[in-house]
């Protein structure tokens, strides 16, 4: 059975894949679903929002190379508070996301909103000074969509950083906790970046999420975190996304932790997912920047000047820890080589 695709380009206009007849200017939610996807560098949409396709990121990466000539390897995402990571980057190439053609724009405080590309001791990086969430009104299709411009640019790794809070009550403030897995819990509620037709160019339509978080990576941070005495100030547990941006409620909070949930965000998983689903290789962290209290006596509340806070005052040390994993990162990519 032939499908076919009717969405909307930029300009309003309707888009067909081709394959039949337009009947009304309605997208078909199961043809969409079934079809393969529409093959256009202007941005089009969907049920899911805008689809961004692979001549699109092309597009932006072209735009990207066309100004620098760093090609990195390894594509890094700066959480809240944790962009001075890229200020440590050398030789850069910068991009405002306002520059870029057909980038989101960055909403939230503590997110610069650049494209860095630049050398974090001597390796060649791009990394993302800001991060898009769903919060801020964007589908997370679009949140994760430079993670494909990452892979599309050259990267096989991603390294995505967070600030989250605590859950497990033997954390404490200023913690890193290297995400060991996640638990998406905006999926379970038939939320997912992957939505909508699937082109195969990216990854395949039903990827595998086991081991999303590199084990070898992994391994490689412990060394590192132990070469650097971190002993006492890194964790590894399960991350998860809540869509925010309201913080929890302490039900919520009880209901995370008996699901296994060491660190929650408003972020990071969809980014995961999208790098799992074109066989990137992942490695994550959180910043605990707060705790989360399951205790209605508490008085403590989450608020973001402190998440920013807790994200400046931990900025050396996160910047080291980074530029170490990176370098080894960097050494096993050579020794393949
Ligand atoms: O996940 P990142 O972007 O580090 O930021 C975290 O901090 C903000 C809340 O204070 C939210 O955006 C949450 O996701
Ligand atoms: N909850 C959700 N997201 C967060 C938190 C939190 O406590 N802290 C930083 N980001």
């Amino acid at each position: 059975m032939s499908c076919e695709i009717i969405v909307k380009n930029g300009n309003g206009e309707n888009y067909s894949n081709g394959n039949g007849k337009i009947k009304d200017d309605k997208p078909n939610f199961f043809n969409e679903m079934n079809s393969s996807p529409p093959r256009t560098s202007s941005p089009c949409f969907s049920y899911f929002g805008e689809n961004f396709t692979f001549e699109i990121i092309e597009d932006i990466k072209k735009y990207l190379f066309e100004r620098t000539k760093i090609r990195p390897k390894i594509g890094i995402i700066c959480g809240t508070g944790l962009g001075h990571l890229a200020e440590n980057l050398t030789n850069v190439d910068s991009f405002p996301y306002e520059d870029i053609p057909n980038f989101p724009i960055s909403t939230v405080s503590g997110h610069a909103g650049k494209m860095v590309f630049g050398y974090l001791n001597n390796v060649e990086v791009m990394c993302m000074q800001g991060r898009f969430h769903y919060y801020e009104g964007y589908p997370l299709s679009k949140c994760s969509m430079p993670v494909r411009v990452m892979k599309i640019c050259g990267c096989t790794h991603l390294i995505a950083t967070n600030a989250a809070g605590g859950l497990n009550p033997s954390y404490k403030v200023g913690d890193i906790m290297i995400v060991k897995d996640h638990i998406n819990i905006m999926g379970f509620a038939g939320n997912s970046p992957l939505q909508g037709p699937n082109d195969p160019r990216f990854g395949p339509r039903f990827p595998p999420m086991d081991r999303a978080y590199d084990p070898h990576i992994v391994k490689i941070a412990k060394e590192v975190a132990k070469e650097m005495n971190m002993g006492n100030e890194i964790q590894t547990g399960v991350y998860t996304c809540v869509g925010g941006p309201n913080y929890e409620t302490v039900a919520e909070l009880k209901m995370l932790k008996l699901f296994g949930v060491d660190a929650v965000g408003m972020s990071t998983v969809h980014e995961v997912i999208t790098a799992r689903h074109c066989d990137m290789k992942v490695f994550a962290f959180s910043l605990i920047t707060n705790m989360c209290y399951t205790d209605y006596d508490d008085n403590e509340e989450a608020n973001h000047d402190e998440v920013v806070n807790i994200g400046l005052k931990r900025q050396d040390r996160i910047t080291e820890f980074v530029t170490k994993v990176v370098t080894e990162i960097n050494l096993d990519l050579n020794k393949k080589h």
